[in-house]
């Protein structure tokens, strides 16, 4: 197993904001957090990150503790796109793609010519060699998303957790950086609130809700309409998609 989350918790002074997570994630697969607002999915996410320190629990990735792991060995294993990646970027699109390769610079070791060469293969594929120059904060907002999911690709760790990917991206983009993640063929931790774009490309979901998780597996498992009920108050049509047979959702007026 790549990644294995046990019995994992965690509070702050008066609310349990996680309970008892427990989670195995098969290597180079694509796993989609569902839940609604508040469900606990970033605070997951940064559990396994190292942002937030769980009450209790562990996280192995690679049969190693990431949570007693050093931070740069972590962050060598793990790219994270996080969801809010701050505006407080003062730096060229160019310079923000470099920062992916940081973790594998010892101290005041100077970027190479192989990762330059990643940097431009990385802004090539993204469709922002034309941006290299630009200044992140004088992005559009779907433009910075595109730049902080090349860092994450920069950093070609083996484990990738996304916070909602598709954030501010239009469908044309959404799809695109989907199949490229996709296509890493690398482990995929993402929270993803499309559940069509989540049944498209993940192997395996999990929907947390108050915290905890409700339901987790295959996406014609978890994708039905008594969970998507459950889980976000809505009622839906279930139907299998054309091509792939995964089950898919259409929204009923009420
Ligand atoms: N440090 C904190 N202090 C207090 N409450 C917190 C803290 N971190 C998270 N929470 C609360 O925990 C709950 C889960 O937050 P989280 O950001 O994980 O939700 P989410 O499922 O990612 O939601 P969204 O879909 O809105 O992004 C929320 O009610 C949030 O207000």
């Amino acid at each position: 197993m790549k990644l294995s989350i046990e019995n994992l918790s965690f509070k702050t002074a008066n609310t349990n904001i996680l309970s008892d997570i427990s989670l195995d994630v098969e290597a180079n697969s694509f796993i989609g957090v569902l839940g609604p607002n508040g469900a606990g999915k970033s605070t997951l996410l940064k559990c396994i990150y190292g942002v937030n320190t769980p009450d209790k629990g562990s996280v192995f990735f690679e049969n190693k503790n990431l949570l007693t792991m050093p931070r740069k060995e972590r962050a060598r294993k793990i790219a994270v796109l996080a969801q809010e990646s701050g505006s407080q970027f003062d730096f060229s699109v160019e310079q923000v793609v470099q920062m992916g390769r940081y973790p594998h610079k010892k101290t005041l070791e100077n970027y190479s010519k192989a990762d330059k060469k990643i940097v431009d293969e990385t802004l090539e594929k993204l469709n922002l060699t034309s941006y290299r120059n630009r200044f992140f904060n004088t992005l559009s907002g779907g433009e910075k998303q595109r730049v902080l999911i090349a860092r994450v690709l920069a950093q070609e760790a083996d484990f990738i957790i996304l916070d909602e990917p598709t954030n501010h991206l239009d469908i044309g983009h959404q799809i695109g950086i989907m199949n490229i993640v996709k296509n890493l063929g690398v482990t995929v931790l993402a929270a993803i609130h499309d559940i069509n774009i989540a049944a498209l490309y993940c192997d395996n979901l999990v929907v947390l809700k108050q915290g905890q998780i409700v339901t987790s597996g295959t996406t014609n498992h978890v994708i039905n309409k008594t969970t998507i009920k459950d889980t976000f108050n809505i009622d839906v049509d279930v139907y299998q998609h054309k091509t792939c047979g995964k089950n898919h959702i259409a929204y009923n007026l009420n």
